[in-house]
């Protein structure tokens, strides 16, 4: 099949927390993306990110728990596969984009070389855009201490620099120049709250022929991205005291440093709809109120992405903060995801 008649894949990945789905979330609105399927890849089964993608519910499918690069890569053919009999059969017939938005750990040279090597997929999938978001903030804490963004920025065609509202100058300009030393193909652009251009965003890349030898660098750099990786879901039966809850999160992330890499949550607090609480590393975001629930289950979730965090420890300060706080006892329940 040639090139002209198979769909194009861009694959939308990016440190933790670094704007990825705030990034579709905008450029999915705009004019010429209706007919672009996304394929949503969380850790853990406490997806949020397809919820939130609310512009493409129905053509959005979400990939079980797990990182797409490694144990999931199955998940990412059955999708994938899925799609393609949808548009075969009719269903899908207007799709002509196909988004995968990865975990925020994901490597993405796996992902490319299984649409390209895939004995089926091969034939009417293609990559034409690798897009990474990198946080103006944490960008360069991150590179210098997570091998996984330095993966990531390796692969890029599109770097997308987010957050700039809360950088500065001087820092957006040194973390330029240390991504374009470590890929100087690479395009760079800059979106706040993910405010870029779709058609920009989904022109392939002027060096895109250049990717493969990239790739194969980044495939080759070190580390598999598990290690000493662990995330955990901690549901809670009842509303949470919200104010109590900002003050044990606030605590929680003063003491274990930079080592809580993310926290994402759907959260109770009594409204008709939950609060999407957002933190990455040590900023936790203005939450968002919903006015109402994205899940038919209205219970709060909690997910914490961490590197040499024991998982009980964050059950133990949670038991801890409301007996010495004297706040009513809400039972928290974890789920180890990693
Ligand atoms: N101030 C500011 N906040 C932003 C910007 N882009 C994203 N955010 C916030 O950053 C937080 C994380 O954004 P997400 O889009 O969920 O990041 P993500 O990369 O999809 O996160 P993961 O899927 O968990 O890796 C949210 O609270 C966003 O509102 C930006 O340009 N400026």
């Amino acid at each position: 099949m040639s090139k002209q008649n198979k769909l194009p894949i861009t694959v939308v990945t990016g440190f933790l927390g670094s704007g990825k789905t705030t990034l579709l979330q905008q450029v999915l609105r705009q004019p010429g993306m209706q007919d672009t399927a996304v394929l949503v890849n969380e850790f853990g089964k406490v997806g949020l990110d397809h919820h939130l993608l609310q512009v493409m519910e129905e053509s959005t499918i979400l990939l079980g728990g797990g990182c797409v690069c490694c144990s999931t890569r199955d998940d990412l053919v059955e999708g994938l596969s899925q799609l393609l009999n949808r548009v075969e059969r009719g269903e899908r017939a207007s799709i002509r984009k196909v988004v995968i938005e990865t975990t925020g750990l994901a490597d993405p040279a796996p992902i490319v070389f299984t649409v390209l090597s895939h004995p089926v997929l091969q034939h009417h999938f293609y990559i034409e855009n690798v897009i990474v978001t990198v946080d103006a903030v944490n960008g360069l804490f991150h590179l210098h201490n997570q091998p996984e963004s330095v993966k990531q920025v390796l692969v890029a065609d599109k770097l997308i620099i987010t957050k700039t509202d809360l950088a500065k100058a001087n820092e957006v300009e040194q973390l330029v120049q240390e991504l374009q030393a470590i890929n100087p193909s690479s395009e760079v652009h800059t979106a706040v709250y993910g405010a870029a251009d779709a058609a920009i965003l989904f022109t392939p890349a002027a060096a895109s022929g250049r990717k493969s030898e990239r790739m194969v660098a980044a495939s080759m750099a070190s580390g598999a991205h598990t290690q000493d990786v662990s995330s955990v879901s901690i549901t809670f039966e009842k509303p949470l005291d919200w104010t109590a809850f900002g003050l044990w999160l606030s605590m929680l992330l003063h003491a274990k440093g930079e080592d809580i890499m993310r926290v994402k949550g759907l959260l109770d607090i009594g409204g008709p709809g939950p609060v999407v609480l957002n933190g990455v590393q040590h900023i936790i975001h203005p939450p968002d109120h919903l006015e109402e629930w994205p899940t038919e289950e209205r219970i709060s979730s909690l997910v914490f992405i961490m590197r040499r965090v024991d998982p009980q420890d964050i059950l133990a300060s949670l038991e801890a903060f409301q007996q010495t706080f004297d706040v009513e006892h809400n039972l928290p329940r974890m789920e180890v995801l990693l």
